[in-house]
């Protein structure tokens, strides 16, 4: 039975335990035990890691983790831990992960969650050889989706996103980025973004909402591109910064969606609004993107496959974070962006799965971790650095999560390896075991718990 779409703030959380960032009562501390690898990354919260640095995962090995309230308290070394809290140990619930590598939780800076329906169709057209623009071009593509979102309700987008939150927090994710942009109208767009906001209030995991009403120019306007930037800019943008109902705001900068004038245009007038910029950029043709969010001072730039040198520079002066997708570029068979170039120039670089239906239908940030070794050139601290500390960054959180450090969320991932590197060498298979979000197991022997699995609707 399909029960109704509540809106924020009623009832909501009737079946569960506490809400989003309240502690219950009785909550005991959490003391995670004898780590064979505890990678800490501390010292990384004012700004991301950067060429060598991102190799300084700072491993604790032996090492322990005391909880108190949602919060991480202590993390080093197990004796000098179980010194420091002394008697009170007894008063913890106690995870022993002896054997294990601990990381702070992953962090998936770059996602399309919120969406109605699927496109395995499109997928075997691409397959039988016809390419990701000209599916779209032909009224597939994003438009597809939309057409699916526009007509989907609350209820069922909530649902079906729910369950690919579920995903990703068994895959280790304990925060994501989620972006609009399947609704293209007002209406729409915010329809997409309210339901984020109720991901984020009912789900352990932490959804930070990013607007992309400029994700494709809707058919209505293909002759009159300009009228829908303007429409963006005028109505759009405005509204979503009133209901202060995203943070972000994105453009997809491409040859034959918005030019690098357009983009430069609803970005700067997002920025007037408070909405942070973001960019897809020079994903399947180079088009200057790289180096709009240079000059922008965009907080990312992401995809890059077709980043020139030039902007790659560009983006390393300025500091914006690359956020590179090597599931994208997998799964559309073209060549990865360069991350190893990158890294090597200075970029700070996270990684990502860019979650959506059509170029990179996955959860799995471990198996972008993956790629990102044997597609990009990536090292594997490298790739746990991009997956937690710059990733945290990518969306203006280093300083409460990406690190396991005392005042940070005590958001961490417990992995069934020994060590960081085994992680990408058993590369593919499932490797998580438990899952801590703000203090709480969300996961555990690898099954979800039931703050997980028990939607309040
Ligand atoms: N490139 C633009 N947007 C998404 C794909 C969206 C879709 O195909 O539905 C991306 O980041 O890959
Ligand atoms: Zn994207």
């Amino acid at each position: 039975m399909i029960r109704p779409f509540k809106p924020p703030g009623r009832k909501a959380y009737a079946s569960r335990c506490y809400r989003k960032g309240e502690i219950p009562l009785n909550s005991k501390p959490l003391l995670i035990r004898q780590a064979r690898q505890l990678v800490t990354l501390k010292g990384s919260s004012d700004a991301p890691l950067r060429g060598k640095d991102m190799e300084a995962l700072q491993i604790v090995e032996d090492g322990s983790v005391w909880i108190e309230e949602g919060i991480i308290r202590l993390a080093d070394q197990d004796e000098a831990v179980l010194r420091q809290v002394g008697d009170r140990v007894r008063e913890a619930e106690v995870i022993d992960a002896t054997g294990c590598l601990v990381t702070p939780g992953l962090v998936d800076p770059h996602t399309h969650l919120v969406f109605a329906g699927s496109r395995e169709n499109e997928f075997e057209m691409r397959l039988k050889g016809s390419t990701y623009m000209e599916i779209m071009n032909a009224g597939g593509g994003i438009h597809a989706t939309t057409s699916a979102t526009q007509k989907a309700d609350r209820d069922q987008i909530f649902r079906e996103s729910r369950k690919r939150l579920n995903q990703f927090v068994t895959h280790g994710v304990t925060t994501v980025e989620a972006k609009s942009g399947y609704g293209l109208t007002l209406e729409h767009e915010l329809k997409q973004l309210e339901v984020a906001k109720e991901l984020d209030r009912d789900h352990p995991v932490d959804v930070i909402s990013t607007f992309m009403g400029a994700h494709a120019v809707p058919a209505a306007y293909k002759d009159r591109p300009d009228d829908f930037v303007d429409q963006v800019i005028e109505e759009m943008i405005p509204e979503v910064a009133r209901r202060k109902i995203a943070e972000f705001n994105d453009v997809f900068c491409e040859r034959g969606v918005f030019t690098p004038e357009q983009s430069r245009r609803i970005l700067e007038a997002g920025r007037k609004h408070g909405l942070l910029p973001k960019i897809h950029a020079d994903e399947i043709e180079p088009c200057g993107g790289a180096e709009l969010a240079a000059e922008l001072g965009a907080v990312s730039a992401d995809h890059l496959l077709q980043a020139s040198e030039e902007g790659i520079q560009r983006m390393a002066e300025k500091g914006v974070v690359a956020v590179l997708l090597p599931g994208t570029a997998f799964f559309l068979m073209a060549e990865s962006a360069d991350g190893r170039k990158m890294v090597d120039a200075g970029v700070p670089v996270a990684l990502s799965t860019d979650c959506n239906p059509g170029s990179s239908p996955t959860v799995s940030l471990p198996l972008m971790m993956n790629l990102g070794c044997l597609k990009m050139g990536m090292t594997p601290a490298e790739v746990l650095t991009a997956s937690t500390i710059n990733a945290a960054h990518a969306i203006r959180r280093g300083h409460e999560i990406g690190s396991v450090e005392p005042g940070k969320k005590a958001d961490l991932t417990i992995f069934d390896v020994s060590n960081y590197m085994s992680l990408q060498y058993r590369y593919g298979s499932h490797h998580v075991n438990t899952v801590i979000k703000n203090g709480q197991v969300v996961v555990r022997n690898g099954e979800p718990s039931p703050a997980v699995t028990s939607a309040s609707y």
